[in-house]
């Protein structure tokens, strides 16, 4: 099963252009949706999970018509939005089991068993009569998934998951994200690159509603080979060398200013090639994108 996404776009009552003409191919295996904050990844993956129409364009997801069939779409989809809001009082396997319910799930021995191996697999068992309220971060957002997970959806998207989880909580994320994404769709929507370069083999850039760049992250960086410069500033030369050249990315190292160049050629003296990274990757093709839009503004 496939989801082919073509010429979708959307624009809000207020004018706010979220989707133009968004065209994506989507296999297995977990794909990453790559862009920066107000980019229209929500407003994507609203779309796909059947919560709001497009203007224009089509979804198909192996024979299904996303936009046309939404209640089919929902019987294969598992979905964890944004902001996932849990009843603090009530325990997760109370929890999980009412949504069992909601699902359709009827049968009580049948929902009992698929209950308690989420809560398994979530490694949530052990902790399946606290209340919810007393989650970590981590614990809610497994049991996030334990939810979406529910039914066997052929379809899963997580929209930004990791945002706000401690290190070793993300990487106990990340290894369930990377079970459930073996056989099927996850579309992992994030503003995180290393969420995409830890587990994606397919991912796109996104920005300001269009797709800058779709692909394999691997090959992503291997295109890039060659192009990355670094250089250590001071802070007060960034303004300068912003205007010089393409800086696509400045951060502090140790007190100091370090800057990342995009630039076929070696830009001048001072600078170090460098092997290219996704962020690298994910920060040339945003500041190219920018810079085509200042000049189509500047005539
Ligand atoms: N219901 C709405 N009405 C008007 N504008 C909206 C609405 N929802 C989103 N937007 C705007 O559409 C654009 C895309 O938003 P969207 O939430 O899809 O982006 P995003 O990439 O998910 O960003 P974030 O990570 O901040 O959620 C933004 O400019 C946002 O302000």
């Amino acid at each position: 099963m496939e989801l082919l996404i073509e010429h979708l776009s959307k624009t809000y009552p207020n004018g706010t252009k979220a989707l133009n003409d968004v065209s994506l191919r989507i296999e297995p295996g977990m794909f990453g949706l790559l862009g920066p904050n107000g980019a229209g990844k929500s407003s994507l993956m609203r779309t796909i999970s059947t919560l709001q129409e497009a203007d224009s364009g089509s979804i198909q997801l192996g024979d299904i018509d996303v936009l046309r069939q939404p209640e089919r779409v929902r019987q294969v989809l598992g979905y964890l939005p944004q902001e996932f809001g849990v009843y603090p009082k009530v325990t997760a396997a109370e929890l999980l089991e009412h949504f069992a319910v909601l699902k359709g799930i009827s049968n009580k021995s049948e929902r009992r068993q698929v209950v308690d191996a989420l809560l398994q697999q979530t490694n949530l068992y052990n902790v399946r009569n606290k209340n919810l309220g007393g989650y970590s971060g981590g614990m809610k957002q497994r049991f996030g998934i334990a939810q979406a997970l529910l039914g066997n959806p052929r379809l899963i998207i997580v929209d930004e998951p990791t945002a706000g989880l401690d290190p070793t909580e993300r990487n106990r994320f990340h290894n369930l994200l990377a079970e459930i994404g073996e056989d099927r769709i996850v579309i992992l929507s994030t503003h995180i690159v290393s969420d995409v370069s830890d587990l994606c083999r397919q991912f796109a850039i996104i920005n300001k509603g269009q797709v800058l760049y779709t692909g394999d992250p691997l090959r992503a960086i291997e295109e890039m080979r060659g192009q990355i410069w670094r250089r250590t500033i001071r802070k007060d030369e960034l303004d300068s060398y912003q205007q010089q050249f393409s800086v696509i990315s400045s951060r502090l190292f140790a007190g100091q200013t370090i800057i990342h160049v995009h630039s076929l050629a070696q830009p001048g003296n001072g600078f170090e090639g460098i092997e290219p990274t996704l962020e690298d990757v994910y920060f040339a093709r945003i500041h190219a994108a920018e810079q085509v839009a200042t000049q189509t503004v500047n005539g």
